[in-house]
């Protein structure tokens, strides 16, 4: 008898490609892309004369930088996008997806919608499956059971290149809900509560499978909203054991496996992924249903959480260490401590996103307009505040629409859009002006996420419906009274109603097996490896941080995502704490704008957690382009750390002590050298060296500079043997949901090239 497997282990078994010296090499099933995330990654294929290996396992769309103003006039991204950067993405997107063959969404298709909201909608996402993105809420088709994980752009061109990744094994952690939650609770206050508990590094190295009875009596838009926000409890992947109300979900979605003997084969190998009795969890948390009350955040990090019914923090509650954090996140907020947080006044409110961009979350909504007017409180937004509501994609809005909601939000004075990712981080022209408040159903309070200078607080689709009609933070059980539970007498539909029947416009592909004209394996790992800079020993000044969980946010904000280079970052490394906000102009007293830290080539940070948050490989392309080759902090963000590596630079984890020492040299300006070879920290004046150990394949990779693309295609023979296999195990992974009968869907052999459109 095996020994007892947790559902991650199951999943991540199920896909060894290769397990040998350094990292496992998983095969990839889903990859989805967006047009922020993948310029540089179709770029750096087309250099390297690489095509996409599996045009049938990627599907492609833009979210980000779109406009969510009506699309009746609609022609042309070209000419809708008003901003150039902006538009100039999209457009390399829709160039990409042609000269590669992708399966794409764009705005004249009721389908386009934010990449976590389409997947699980059109069946693309399957339990059982790995899925992976250019973005960090992949966590959320962790909701299906599926192992789901945000990458960078450079992951995100291997993965185009091989359908493969190297990854390393997580923890196993458990958090079991358990109980009933009391009316007025949902699925966000669950994940904003457990966040609240286990912080934002809680996760950092561990895949949650969220467990218990309260999870299993949610829907699966309530899972999706939990696992998206894993990523904020700073894990690599969230996952929930697909059940009942999984398959029922699926059924009939256009990806879903075809009804009849291809359906209840997949429904019992999908039964089979449950964790065993016994199986072992390296970290588990229990969290008690009854205890949730809805909740809101109070600061700047999704950890700053506080039940409705509080008040704002006093520094002084938390830990000595922490309290600088707390002080500065109070005075970027604009909050007095003790105020009650029901007293805080908002200016905006925001609906949407892929954490609450659901048909549920805008039914939600909806109930409690519907209640308040009936209970004699307000009905209509309140005076001074601006409210949107963006759909998560085209086929929510299309369903909303057709029961009635949009008529509901229209009425009460709420904007109702187009489809994207909007103001949850505002990378169109859906923004927060400087120290405006914001109650939103997004992810992520950081500083400046929704606008520079703009304040965030995140709660559920309900509270914010609840804040939008009263203009202040407000516990929703209060306009609701006892009408909580009540269906509000939405008209319900079913989501089948809407999907777009199967299309097919490309020709049958019968083979798209080619003569191989591209390098060989060895070729081009040698060729890439000419690619990433040697890493050995990086001396130089080195710039002293303290804070806590420095967000990718905060290294490189949105402004700057909209590049379709790796370089010219540096400038606006940190932007918003090097620059004033309003005036552009230095802040003199920040670290990189002093001397000598002005040329550093090292950061030392003493706070934990450095690079959590959004998985943008524009971070370290901005610490790379600054002249910082290496970065020393307690703990990373999983994402962020991969992405260094992958840039030739070392995120280098010391024990705290190590980096107080390290931290007083630096401030000091002391010069630093880390030597790589021999795994140490050289100190000044004869000091003892620091030393380290990192593992011995990403040492190998960065003292030679080795890309990894390279390497994974010398296992091409195992891809393929893999790819077999998966045919006859799981025929229903290969690409033919939108395909022909009898289309045969073939891997694209390394270096051939598939002419035709793979049109699912
Ligand atoms: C643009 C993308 C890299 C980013 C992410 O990874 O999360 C974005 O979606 C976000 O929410 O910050
Ligand atoms: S978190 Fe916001 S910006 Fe990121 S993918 Fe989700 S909706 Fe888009």
């Amino acid at each position: 008898m095996s020994a007892p497997r947790t559902l991650y282990d199951k999943v991540f078994d199920d896909h060894v490609v290769y397990s040998g010296e350094g990292d496992t090499l998983l095969y990839i099933d889903r990859h989805l892309v967006h047009e922020v995330t993948s310029p540089q990654a179709f770029e750096g294929l087309r250099n390297a004369g690489r095509k996409v290996r599996r045009t049938d396992c990627t599907l492609a769309t833009v979210d980000h930088n779109i406009p969510t103003v009506s699309r009746k006039n609609f022609k042309s991204i070209n000419s809708f996008i008003v901003e150039a950067d902006s538009r100039a993405q999209c457009v390399a997107l829709e160039e990409h997806v042609k000269e590669f063959g992708l399966t794409y969404f764009g705005m004249d298709d009721k389908r386009q919608g934010i990449v976590h909201i389409i997947g699980p909608e059109q069946g693309f996402t399957l339990p059982g499956t790995t899925v992976v993105c250019g973005d960090s809420h992949t966590s959320t088709h962790g909701a299906f059971g599926a192992l789901a994980f945000g990458i960078g752009t450079s992951e995100v061109e291997h993965v185009l290149a091989t359908q493969c990744l190297p990854q390393a094994k997580s923890k196993n952690m458990r958090i079991r809900v358990e109980g009933k939650l009391a009316e007025g609770v949902n699925s966000k206050d669950i994940v904003l509560h457990i966040i609240g508990v286990i912080g934002t590094a809680g996760g950092t190295g561990a895949v949650i499978e969220f467990a218990g009875s309260t999870i299993r009596a949610l829907s699966m838009e309530a899972r999706m909203s939990i696992c998206n926000m894993s990523i904020e409890g700073g894990a690599r992947a969230g996952m929930i054991a697909p059940d009942e109300i999984t398959f029922k979900y699926l059924k009939g979605r256009p990806l879903s496996p075809r009804d009849g003997e291809e359906w209840d084969k997949a429904v019992a190998y999908w039964r089979s992924l449950a964790s065993d009795e016994g199986a072992k969890y390296d970290i588990e948390v229990e969290i008690k249903a009854e205890d949730i009350i809805p909740t809101v955040t109070w600061g700047t990090s999704p950890q700053d959480v506080r039940p409705i019914l509080g008040s704002v923090p006093d520094p002084s509650d938390f830990p000595e260490a922490q309290r600088g954090n707390v002080k500065r996140s109070l005075e970027y907020m604009g909050l007095v401590p003790g105020t009650p947080m029901e007293e805080i006044k908002i200016d905006k409110a925001f609906f949407g996103s892929c954490t609450n961009g659901r048909i549920e979350d805008m039914r939600s909504a909806a109930r409690v307009i519907i209640a308040s007017e009936k209970n004699g409180g307000p009905s209509k937004v309140a005076e001074g505040v601006y409210a949107m509501i963006v759909p998560g994609s085209g086929l929510v809005k299309q369903q909303a629409e057709a029961e009635g909601l949009d008529v509901i939000f229209r009425k009460a004075g709420f904007d109702w859009r187009e489809a994207g990712c909007s103001m949850c981080l505002g990378m169109n022209p859906d923004q927060l002006k400087p120290q405006e408040r914001c109650a939103s159903t997004s992810n992520r309070n950081f500083e400046g996420r929704q606008g520079a200078g703009g304040r965030t607080h995140l709660m559920s689709p309900a509270m914010v419906a609840a804040a939008a009609l009263t203009g202040h933070l407000t516990d929703v059980r209060k306009l609701m009274g006892n009408r909580i539970s009540e269906d509000g007498g939405l008209k319900i539909t079913e989501y089948a109603d809407y999907l777009t029947p199967v299309t097919v416009s490309a020709p049958p592909v019968e083979a798209t097996e080619q003569t191989e004209s591209g390098p060989t394996p060895v070729q081009a790992a040698a060729a890439a490896s000419a690619g990433l800079p040697k890493f050995n020993i990086v001396r130089g000044i080195a710039a002293p941080m303290w804070e806590a969980n420095i967000d990718t946010d905060k290294i490189i904000p949105k402004q700057f995502l909209k590049t379709l280079l790796r370089t010219g970052l540096g400038s606006a490394l940190f932007w918003p704490a090097r620059y004033d906000v309003k005036t552009g102009a230095e802040i003199p007293e920040f670290v990189l704008n002093r001397e000598p830290f002005k040329h550093a080539s090292l950061l030392v940070c003493t706070g934990p957690n450095f690079g959590c948050g959004s998985s943008r490989e524009h971070a370290p392309w901005a610490l790379n382009d600054f002249g910082i080759r290496c970065v020393m902090a307690p703990s990373f963000g999983d994402i962020f750390k991969n992405n260094c590596f992958k840039n030739g630079m070392l995120p280098l984890e010391l024990p705290q002590s190590d980096l107080e020492n390290l931290y007083k040299d630096a401030e000091a300006g002391l010069e630093l050298a880390v030597d790589l070879e021999n795994e140490q920290v050289i100190r000044p004046n004869g000091q003892p060296p620091v030393p380290f150990k990192i593992d011995a394949f990403r040492r190998h990779c960065l003292l030679n500079g080795l890309d990894d693309i390279g390497l994974t295609l010398q296992h091409r023979e195992l891809i393929e043997n893999f790819e077999e296999k998966r045919t006859t195990v799981w025929p229903w992974l290969d690409g033919v949901g939108y395909a022909k009968k009898g289309q045969k869907v073939v891997a694209v052999p390394v270096g051939g090239q598939a002419k035709k459109k793979m049109e699912w």
